[in-house]
């Protein structure tokens, strides 16, 4: 975990973009605009939609990070997106990933894997790549990614392994922003306490032998925003956790409400917003359908930059009080 809070602490920002791009969400001439392009790359004519939409995030995702890389630490593409369009999705998620580090940038690729110990092993060729030495291959470009723990231990320690052999990171769910994450997880268990407050336990537990120069280690949290008291709860409970935090702005979250999830110098937490930055230009009013795509592109730009910056500046005045 050290060099993303090394990233934070000289961007003096806290958060992270989060980049989950939808039909909805990218203006309609920039998809518009590669029809003709894409036309000539595809095999099968019902290869096209996906394949021009694929295109479309990436320049969308391109634009985005350009505004934002001077001001943000890390961006979190959300891999859902990307699969949803199939191979074609799959090789603008690595190309965003990639162009995102080269920008300086550190990449969470938010995947969400969890299965028995051999599958896991093989999902954590996210963080150790293909091969080993010279001839090591890294098709997805990520510095850390998300994993579900409802399968144990063993469906973890490969994750863990991979990233302490390749300097990287994993982020365990542990109390999710949604409504519903309240049927699992905060059931009373026998011995006392809720579900996730023994996952939290798991996590510290499988981070120990990993813990970096900053005190923390390199197996993190996904503790919601939407959980402000139990969130600043986990926050004692797991000293040496790092937490994404997701859930600000369009699920309500605030900056007041993450504060008790930073600790007392106003680190070990970073806070994502996807909608709320990489949407932000529909709600400029500034848009309008005889734009062209290139102006449509700006306008994402100048709104996403905005938005991160003041998200930046509103993490501020909460956490480095
Ligand atoms: O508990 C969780 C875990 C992950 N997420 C992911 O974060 C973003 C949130 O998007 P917004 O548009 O800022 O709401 C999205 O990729 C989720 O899958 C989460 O929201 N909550």
């Amino acid at each position: 975990m050290d060099r993303l809070i090394e990233a934070i602490e000289n961007a003096q920002n806290p958060s992270v973009v989060g980049l989950d791009p939808t039909e909805a969400l990218v203006p309609p001439q920039v998809v518009a605009s590669f029809a003709d392009e894409v036309r000539d790359s595809v095999e099968d004519e019902n290869e096209l939609p996906a394949a021009q939409l694929a295109v479309a995030y990436f320049e969308f995702n391109r634009a985005i990070i350009d505004a934002v890389a001077d001001i943000v630490p890390a961006v979190k593409p959300q891999i859902a997106m990307y699969e949803a369009l199939g191979p074609a999705g799959i090789d603008v998620y690595t190309m965003t990933c990639e162009y995102a580090q080269q920008q300086g940038l550190y990449v969470l690729g938010d995947i969400k894997r969890g299965d028995i110990g051999s599958t896991a092993a093989a999902y954590a060729g996210h963080l150790s790549g293909v091969g080993a030495g010279e001839t090591a291959y890294d098709p997805w470009h990520e510095d850390a990614v998300t994993v579900n723990p409802y399968l144990g231990t063993d469906g973890i320690t490969p994750f863990v392994d991979a990233a302490a052999a390749h300097d990287k990171d994993v982020f365990v769910l542990v109390r999710t922003s949604n409504p519903s994450s309240k049927e699992l997880q905060e059931l009373d268990l026998a011995g006392g306490g809720k579900l996730y407050e023994h996952v939290a336990d798991l996590v510290e537990g499988w981070g120990e032998p990993t813990r970096g120069e900053r005190g923390y280690s390199r197996v993190g949290a996904v503790v919601g925003a939407t959980h402000p008291e139990e969130g600043a709860a986990l926050r004692e409970r797991m000293p040496h956790t790092f937490f994404l935090v997701p859930g600000y702005g369009a699920q309500g979250g605030t900056a007041a409400g993450v504060a008790g999830m930073f600790d007392k110098d106003g680190s070990g937490a970073i806070v994502n917003s996807s909608r709320g930055i990489i949407g932000a230009w529909k709600k400029t009013g500034a848009w309008n359908e005889s734009m062209s795509a290139d102006q449509a592109l700006d306008l994402v730009a100048s709104a996403a930059r905005d938005a991160a910056a003041d998200m930046r500046d509103d993490l501020r005045v909460s956490v480095y009080r």
